[in-house]
């Protein structure tokens, strides 16, 4: 039936799963970032990052990425400045790529498209006490975008790609410890491009704090196939679906204003 059709397209592609839209979501990510359009606004910070790789747990597959998780029980691994008022903590950093080099990222930059995305995600230690909590919350979540380009290994990423093969099956987790998420950074956190958004995944809640870097980092074509080999699908199931395209479309910008850090 055309029931039993749609839940195999819905099985066959976990991203499919997603809303396209949220029902009355004015304030959706990713979005396109039209530079020319952008507003520098002066009162914004360089980004003021300050994490510490013991508080590295473990590396998961959550059957939409891979996941790499810090404890947040403490301040210990925290984002202030840039756009932001109140102290953030680093919980999670995890990415979006796709099948090939032409794309893969979630935001783009004049329609420009690039091979993957890092999102380093803290949420607001000043206002909540649980990550659960600040993600339906007003000024809940700040993410970091990093876009990826495929170049030179980078060095400091080999440890993580190393530890993929372990987590190839939806709902593997390894221990992943002593990383230090800000060798992903790039050199310039200067300038970057910051507006009120949305997850990209569900609950899709409006509650971000996007900050999208504008310099991206460089990573190896080898590294990033290895992002490839992982698998949206568990080891029981039969039929096995590379974790690919793993990105959400570009979603209307409803008059919000993005505003840059550098002229
Ligand atoms: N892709 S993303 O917008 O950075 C993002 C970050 C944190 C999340 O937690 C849940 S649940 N879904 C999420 C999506
Ligand atoms: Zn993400």
């Amino acid at each position: 039936s055309r029931k039993e059709a749609a839940q195999r397209t819905m099985k066959l592609h976990p991203m499919w799963q997603q809303p396209i839209a949220v029902p009355g979501g004015h304030c959706q990510s990713p979005i396109d970032i039209v530079v020319r359009k952008s507003v520098f606004d002066s009162a914004l910070k360089p980004l003021a990052t300050d994490y510490d790789p013991e508080t590295c747990q473990q590396i998961w597959n959550n059957g939409y990425s891979f996941l790499v998780e810090y404890d947040d029980s403490a301040d210990k691994s925290t984002l202030k400045g840039g756009p932001l008022q109140d102290q953030f903590r680093l919980c999670q950093f995890h990415f979006h790529w796709g099948e090939s080099n032409a794309w893969g990222s979630e935001h783009t930059v004049d329609r420009r498209l690039f091979p993957a995305e890092l999102h380093l995600v803290h949420w607001n230690s000043d206002k909540y006490s649980l990550f659960e909590e600040a993600v339906s919350g007003d000024n809940g979540l700040a993410v970091i975008g990093v876009f990826l380009k495929v170049g030179k290994r980078h060095e400091g990423l080999q440890k993580l790609v190393d530890a993929l093969p372990a987590i190839r099956h939806k709902g593997s987790v390894v221990e992943f410890t002593r990383f230090d998420p800000a060798c992903l950074l790039p050199s310039n956190t200067e300038d970057y491009w910051t507006y009120h958004g949305s997850l990209t995944t569900p609950p899709l809640t409006e509650s971000v704090t996007w900050i999208v870097m504008k310099q991206h980092i460089e990573v190896s074509h080898d590294q990033l196939a290895v992002f490839r080999s992982l698998l949206f699908t568990s080891a029981e199931e039969e039929v096995q679906k590379s974790m690919v395209n793993n990105f959400r479309v570009q979603q209307p910008l409803c008059g919000r204003t993005v505003r840059s850090s550098f002229t």
